[in-house]
């Protein structure tokens, strides 16, 4: 089992997804691997959204992750649908002991130092700072990573290809996501592969 580390350090950016028509699933994640970027990030937050990960996880170089996963059901669902790794906008005992459990590799979202705490009582120390911008941006991160130096992080939530280079210059930080590089609806498949391209050159 890839740890989570290794999935974080895969890419600079891993690509948050929304899939909303099952018809989008395979371009889309072929654009993205095409482009370098292989941990694809696919949120719970549509009805296809399973269905889109069985089908993107048959895709070579294809990394599959669940994002928006808040509960041990809807995470073994992911488990079940074949994903590699699970992102949680938040972190509860509940999620997180189902992740250890489970022994995936988990990148539960914090915004505090009292949720960085939690998760270091659960035997994490990898996490999404999010929402990354709105939580206080890179300050924000730079100050309460302070106290954990063990911690590496991922950003996400207002991040861009214009704002993304001085969040990976932080070392601390290991990769960001963002969904910048996966607009919703039916893929430019050519435009979403430079996209990527661009993403995947960013220096993490
Ligand atoms: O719910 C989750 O687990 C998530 O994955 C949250 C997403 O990462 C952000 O909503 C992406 O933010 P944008 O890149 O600004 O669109």
């Amino acid at each position: 089992m890839t740890d989570i580390e290794t999935i974080m350090r895969t890419a600079p950016v891993v690509p948050v997804i929304v899939i909303e028509d099952v018809a989008h699933a395979v371009p889309l994640a072929e654009a993205l691997v095409a482009g370098g970027l292989r941990c694809l990030e696919v949120t719970l937050r549509t009805p296809q959204a399973l269905e889109a990960i069985k089908l993107m996880k048959q895709v070579p170089g294809a990394i599959m992750g669940a994002g928006t996963v808040t509960n041990e059901e809807e995470l073994e669902d992911a488990l079940e649908a074949g994903c590699e790794f699970i992102v949680s906008p938040g972190l509860t005992d509940t999620l997180g002991k189902a992740a250890v459990k489970h022994n995936v590799p988990f990148l539960p979202g914090i915004a505090s130092s009292s949720d960085i705490m939690r998760g270091l009582d659960l035997g994490l120390t990898h996490f999404k700072f999010f929402p990354a911008m709105a939580a206080g941006g890179l300050p924000a991160l730079k100050a309460m990573a302070a106290p954990f130096g063990q911690c590496r992080f991922c950003p996400t939530g207002g991040i861009n290809l214009e704002n993304a280079p001085e969040w990976l210059a932080f070392d601390k930080v290991l990769c960001v996501g963002g969904s910048w590089v996966a607009p919703k609806g039916e893929p430019d498949t050519a435009m979403i592969e430079a996209m990527a391209r661009e993403a995947a050159g960013l220096k993490a």
